[in-house]
């Protein structure tokens, strides 16, 4: 079963990831993992930081020649930004720490309750892996998924709906999306909604005030029956909730017609089964985003995700000096303002790891070509059952 752990400060020298299980003879473009680390870092409200790092990632380990040999595979990514904490961060050797202590803990970051926990005088050792900077290696975990993914001619897009009070009110087909989002200064695809969007940001900044948001992910191409009903660990939808509700600032989740599912009737909501010789088995609607009792439909999966407005802020909120225990107001470095963008792109690769990993437990993960064998007959059976390869 494919794993990964990652590893890395947000201003030490380096992040990296550990991903064991991924198959043998599996041809990888880096310059696609690349493309997706840029995407990571753009939208509009982000902080300076974005100018100094030009994320790439460096694989070390479990790749030849651009294949996959199917031991663990390595992978960094550089901070460049150490150049600049060097002094403060080497892992060995003295460093300078006064200069650089944070004690005014940040309402809604996790400063206050990770020094507490884990015994600290100085939160930068909290807000060093709690940084959603850690969000970029797994963004380069889920591109070397999507490598993965591509063979199956699985897709995934993402755009942002909300932020702040506006919401995009029209509906838009995947090829849309796909199509013009990587245009948008936010991830937008409506262009109306896009203006408003910058504005909306652009006035939060100016009030030194910050902004979230809500963006959806869809993914497109996953065959009938990925997941299963058997075992709470063994859902889909489960699964792609615990990748989603792992990123920095995601507050809540929803697939298909979501949280809006709770006002409609049954008869309203469920996507009715059809059959026509020509379709095979078929859905008119998508209500429920593509997963029934923790298995995908083979219809799109469609899932938006809420992100709160950033914690830190230029005018910095009420807080504690956690030794001294005085009122201040919280710390502020250097922050995005809002980063709802990013978080879209992030999503939509840590679902990527998950899509993964539930096609692997279907379809096996030693080798290329055995995984598409048994693809292939799968989707064979199930041509006898009624059911025609919608890909
Ligand atoms: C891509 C991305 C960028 C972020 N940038 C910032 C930032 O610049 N400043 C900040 O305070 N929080 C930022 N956050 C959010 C915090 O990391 C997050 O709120 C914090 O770790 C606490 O976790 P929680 O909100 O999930 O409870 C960012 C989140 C993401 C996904
Ligand atoms: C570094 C990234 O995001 C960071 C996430 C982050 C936080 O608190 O989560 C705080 C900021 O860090 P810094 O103080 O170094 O500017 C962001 O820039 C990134 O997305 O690559």
């Amino acid at each position: 079963m494919i794993r990964y752990l990652t590893s890395g400060e947000s201003h030490g020298q380096t992040l990296i990831a550990i991903v064991e299980g991924m198959p043998s003879n599996l041809k990888i473009n880096i310059d696609n993992i690349n493309n997706e680390l840029n995407k990571r870092q753009k939208g509009y409200g982000r902080g300076k930081r974005m100018e100094i790092e030009k994320d790439k990632v460096n694989i070390l380990s479990g790749v030849r020649g651009n294949i996959t040999i199917g031991s663990p595979i390595a992978i960094e990514i550089k901070n460049k930004d150490f150049e600049n904490w060097k002094n403060y961060m080497d892992p060995i050797g003295d460093i300078e720490v006064e200069s650089r202590k944070v004690t005014k803990a940040r309402p809604g970051h996790a400063d206050l309750v990770g020094a507490f926990k884990y015994d600290f005088e100085d939160i930068r050792n909290v807000l060093e892996r709690s940084s959603a900077r850690e969000t970029a290696i797994r963004v380069a975990v889920g591109a070397l998924c999507k490598e993965f993914l591509s063979i199956f001619d699985i897709k995934f897009t993402s755009h942002v709906i909300c932020i702040g009070e506006d919401e995009v009110e029209n509906t838009y087909k995947f090829e849309d999306i796909i199509e013009n989002v990587d245009k948008s200064e936010v991830r937008c695809v409506d262009e109306f909604y896009e203006e408003r969007f910058i504005e909306n940001i652009r006035k939060a900044k100016e009030n030194g005030d910050s902004l979230g948001g809500i963006f959806e992910v869809r993914i497109k191409n996953v065959p009938i029956g990925i997941g299963s009903y058997v075992h709470y660990d063994k859902k889909l939808d489960s699964n792609l909730a615990l990748e989603l509700m792992s990123i920095q600032g995601i507050k809540g989740i929803e697939f298909g017609l979501g949280f809006k599912l709770g006002k409609l009737s049954g008869s309203k909501v469920q996507d009715e089964i059809y059959y026509s010789q020509s379709r095979g088995i078929y859905r008119q609607t998508n209500n429920l985003g593509g997963i029934e009792g923790g298995m995908s439909t083979g219809e799109e999966i469609v899932v938006r995700c809420v992100m709160k407005p950033i914690p830190t802020l230029y005018t910095p909120l009420n807080s504690v000096d956690i030794n001294t225990l005085e009122n201040y107001k919280a710390s502020i470095e250097r922050s995005d303002n809002c980063a709802v963008p990013a978080a879209s792109v992030v999503a939509e690769n840590v679902c990527a790891f998950v899509i993964a990993k539930f096609m692997m437990h279907k379809f096996g993960s030693d080798n290329i070509s055995d995984i598409i064998s048994n693809y292939k007959n799968y989707l064979e059976r199930l041509k006898s059952r009624g059911w025609k390869n919608k890909l």
